[in-house]
């Protein structure tokens, strides 16, 4: 069995569709999957004076949040973000930047992980998020394992981001294209097939 622990952020809802869809693509693929949020920092306030993004907060109040045992636990990590001015969400950032002590214990080497992102614009940072992202994964000595353009999925016109899959949200709540889910779905399937045969082949070593 492949763990798969899919951890995301997600203000208004287009991160968490495509990872739920990450996660129940894993289970299709034979994985035991983890859909997990990490925690909220900005103010309450904040929060509050977006309707969509406190709708959102209701919505998924009992999603469970990642803990640092879940990146133990997983064989694949799939982490999920929108974009922040062509970076990752801090909300992401401040979970992967409590990982210092499993990282200097070797805890996350040979993970496979790969990260998909949602943006308001086709051009407003797709790439340099999920570039960023990898930037921790080479530190983590994890095996970054990018969809490419592996499948025909990715030649729709909709998708085509060898980094990870992406939706362009136009700035509306929950808004992800079709093709995006099947990119993201193609994308968990991949990381469970590569992280199985990582596994046998290092037990058969
Ligand atoms: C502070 C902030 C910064 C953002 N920066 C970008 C950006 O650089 N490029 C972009 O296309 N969208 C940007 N967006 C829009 C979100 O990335 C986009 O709406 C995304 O689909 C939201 O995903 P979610 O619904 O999962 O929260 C930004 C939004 C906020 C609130």
């Amino acid at each position: 069995m492949t763990n798969v622990a899919v951890i995301y952020y997600s203000s208004t809802g287009n991160v968490h569709t495509m990872a739920k869809a990450a996660a129940e693509s894993a289970e299709k693929a034979g994985a035991e999957a983890r859909l997990l949020k990490v925690a909220e920092l900005a103010p309450a306030s904040v929060v509050a004076g977006n309707q969509a993004w406190a709708d959102h907060a209701a919505a998924t109040a009992d999603v469970a949040e990642a803990t640092l045992d879940d990146l133990e636990w997983a064989d694949v990590i799939l982490f999920g973000t929108p974009t922040r001015y062509g970076l990752p969400a801090a909300q992401l950032k401040q979970f992967i930047d409590t990982t210092g002590g499993l990282w200097f214990q070797g805890k996350l080497v040979n993970k496979v992980v790969s990260s998909f992102t949602s943006t308001s614009t086709a051009h407003g940072g797709q790439e340099s998020t999920l570039l960023a992202l990898n930037n921790t994964f080479y530190h983590w000595g994890s095996i970054i394992v990018a969809p490419g353009f592996a499948d025909a999925v990715q030649f729709d016109p909709a998708n085509g981001n060898p980094y990870g899959a992406s939706s362009i949200s136009g700035n509306n709540p929950d808004n992800v294209a079709e093709a995006n889910l099947a990119a993201v779905e193609f994308q968990a399937r991949r990381a469970v097939e590569i992280a199985a045969a990582l596994k046998r082949g290092f037990q058969a070593a």
